[in-house]
């Protein structure tokens, strides 16, 4: 954690960054395994009501895979995945909807308990996320897995306007009012783009993009979207860092400024990387 000098030290380097976004929005993922430590979810909590304070309006987009996880195995389920989506039947859809009702209100109240005002939403308020159903990598069936459709942003543009802090679940609405479980991190991607959001940035368990995973000095600090090709043929890109990747150059395509994958364990952050010259994660930038 920061002491409160660090904190001061930093509110002052961050003054030019508070005119620069000022009125912008800025939509975080917030992926499970970045708050799975109180401490921690504390701490990102903190630097969501100041940015806010400061006129920086954030969006959370939050997922909770491991938890969902956690709760199919408390009930006896086992998990499935096929290109890094779940495959969801219909009592696995249920428990999704659950769990990420359940994360969704925690991080709403933890914002309010820190003198936010955040509001807890799921994709299926006022249609917020409208989605298809989404084939797997091989066009399998994998069942209540969504695609988003459209994004209808007006209800968050104005509990945004009104001076709350949305906070989204990932579940998304189709035809006769099906629920689907969509990827947290194209949720985000698509909600960045629809908002015309100024940053997207995407905490993770991990420094950032890492040309060799093994050694965390190798952190690739800014890439271009017309690099990233080149990262995937290389193999640098695996598992879980192609989706996140996938869904920056999404963003930035759509009009986004520009992106950030962070390291969701390193306390504050998202402060360190919108209100520093430092810029501790990997920015992909057009
Ligand atoms: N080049 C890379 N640099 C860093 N991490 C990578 C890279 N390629 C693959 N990864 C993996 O991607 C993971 C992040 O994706 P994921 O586990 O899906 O995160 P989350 O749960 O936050 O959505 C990292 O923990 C790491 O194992
Ligand atoms: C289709 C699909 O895989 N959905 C995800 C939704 C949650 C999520 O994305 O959570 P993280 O960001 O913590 O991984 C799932 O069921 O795990």
């Amino acid at each position: 954690m920061l002491t409160p000098l660090e904190k001061a030290g930093i509110l002052v380097e961050a003054l030019p960054y508070i005119k620069k976004f000022y009125g912008k929005t800025v939509v975080i993922k917030y992926g499970g395994h970045a708050m799975i430590n109180s401490d921690l979810k504390q701490a990102v909590m903190t630097d969501l009501v100041l940015m806010k304070f400061v006129g920086i309006n954030p969006v959370v987009v939050h997922g909770g895979g491991p938890e969902i996880t956690g709760m199919l195995k408390r009930l006896g389920v086992d998990s499935r995945f096929v290109g890094g989506l779940r495959v969801t039947d219909e009592v696995t859809m249920e428990v999704v909807e659950m769990v990420l009702g359940k994360i969704n209100k925690e991080i709403a109240s933890l914002i309010n308990g820190l003198g936010g005002r955040g509001v807890g939403l799921s994709g299926k308020d006022a249609n917020l996320l409208t989605a298809v159903k989404k084939l797997g990598s091989d066009r399998q069936d994998i069942g209540f897995v969504g695609e988003v459709k459209e994004v209808n942003p007006s209800l968050l543009e104005t509990v945004i306007n009104e001076g709350y802090i949305p906070v989204v679940s990932p579940v998304g609405v189709g035809q006769g009012g099906q629920s689907y479980n969509i990827n947290a991190d194209y949720a985000a991607s698509a909600i960045a783009t629809a908002l015309k959001a100024d940053k997207l940035i995407i905490l993770t368990d991990v420094e950032g993009i890492l040309e060799d995973r093994n050694n965390k000095e190798s952190l690739i600090s800014t890439v271009k979207i017309d690099d990233i090709s080149t990262l995937t043929e290389r193999g640098v890109l695996q598992g879980g860092m192609i989706p996140k990747v996938e869904c920056c150059v999404n963003a930035i395509k759509g009009g986004v400024n520009s992106t950030h994958i962070l390291d969701g364990r390193v306390p504050h952050s998202i402060l360190l990387e919108v209100f520093t010259d430092k810029g501790i994660g990997t920015m992909v930038v057009p």
